[in-house]
């Protein structure tokens, strides 16, 4: 969707060691948020985007991997070319529907989200043929529902994964960290912190879903209380809205990890919009009004 970062770029450099043509998608895809969402501001930065990719591209030619051999960045009326797109929960169109795996964790608080990336991804697949598609672990329902998708509807490709590149302090890498301003990125920093105190749990041999849990929790419910008793001029407020620990496939809640299986540990949390920004503080885009939300996960090894 643009807005290039380097986890985009180190996607497409995995993607270029493993072939010798790659093609980059730009799309800002409607039918994938929901009609209160962020469409309208999404950001769009389609000169910095080209110059990150022509860069890219010659450090590519000095090595000897694959190149990018084109930008594919379609206009809404090739994309949807019948009817319009529609971001209504009961709108009609054209649609691929992946569930139960997109109903749950970020389908429930974005109920026409999987329904417009399978759509799209579908599109994208049949125009590009390509032979293999990269994903980032960063959004890992969606990487499982793209991976559910070509099973169920037998496409002929591979679908490669990329590690989730993070920021210094751990935030995971997003376009929309752009509206989040120094303050709330301080803050942010919790959602990873919350899941690797989870992940060592699991690491320290618990397998129960409250053995694991409670720390990120925990450490949630103390930045929080901690951000409340700051003044409005110096907080960052956020609200977490799931913190998970899922089967890998079927994405259900765990009440114990099978190690057999290892299990994926994920989480939302809303940053809210800052409250009596201060003269000549770093905002964020759009001055950090909206509220924005975040997602990050880690995934849990089987360790049998
Ligand atoms: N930090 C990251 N590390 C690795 N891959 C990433 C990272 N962030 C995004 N990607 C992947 O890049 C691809 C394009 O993502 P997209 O354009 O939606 O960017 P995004 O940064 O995830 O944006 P958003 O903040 O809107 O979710 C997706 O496969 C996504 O998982
Ligand atoms: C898969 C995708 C390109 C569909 O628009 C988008 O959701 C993304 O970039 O993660
Ligand atoms: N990477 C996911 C795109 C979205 O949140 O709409």
């Amino acid at each position: 969707m643009g807005a290039l970062h380097d986890g985009h770029l180190s996607l497409m450099r995995q993607a270029a060691q493993e072939n010798s043509d790659v093609f980059v998608s730009i799309y800002v895809n409607p039918t994938q948020f929901g009609v209160n969402e962020d469409l309208s501001s999404y950001p769009r930065t389609w000169d910095t985007d080209v110059a990150m990719l022509a860069e890219l591209d010659r450090e590519l030619a000095a090595s000897d991997s694959g190149r990018i051999s084109a930008i594919f960045a379609p206009t809404t009326k090739t994309m949807y070319p019948t009817l319009p797109p529609s971001s209504e929960v009961d709108g009609q169109g054209s649609f691929v529907l992946i569930t139960p795996v997109g109903s749950v964790l970020e389908g429930a608080s974005r109920p026409v989200f999987f329904r417009g990336v399978a759509t799209v991804c579908m599109k994208l697949f049949n125009i590009v043929q390509p032979e293999r598609a990269y994903f980032g672990q960063k959004d890992v329902q969606q990487t499982v529902v793209i991976r559910r998708m070509v099973q169920d509807f037998h496409l002929p490709m591979d679908i490669r994964i990329g590690v989730t590149r993070r920021e210094l302090g751990g935030l995971a890498m997003s376009s929309r960290n752009v509206y989040l301003g120094a303050r709330r990125r301080a803050v942010a920093t919790v959602l990873s912190q919350a899941l690797m105190r989870a992940e060592e749990q699991y690491h320290n041999g618990k397998r129960s879903r409250g053995d694991i849990l409670w720390a990120a929790n925990d450490i949630a419910n103390s930045k929080m209380l901690e951000q409340d008793e700051l003044p409005p001029s110096k907080r960052a407020r956020f609200e977490v809205d799931y913190i998970s620990l899922a089967d890998p496939d079927s994405l259900e809640e765990l009440e114990d990890v099978d190690e057999t299986r290892g299990a994926i540990l994920s989480g939302a949390i809303k940053m809210m919009p800052l409250e009596e920004p201060q003269d000549g503080e770093d905002c964020g885009l759009g001055g950090g009004t909206g509220t924005v939300r975040l997602i990050d996960n880690i995934i849990l090894k089987p360790t049998k």
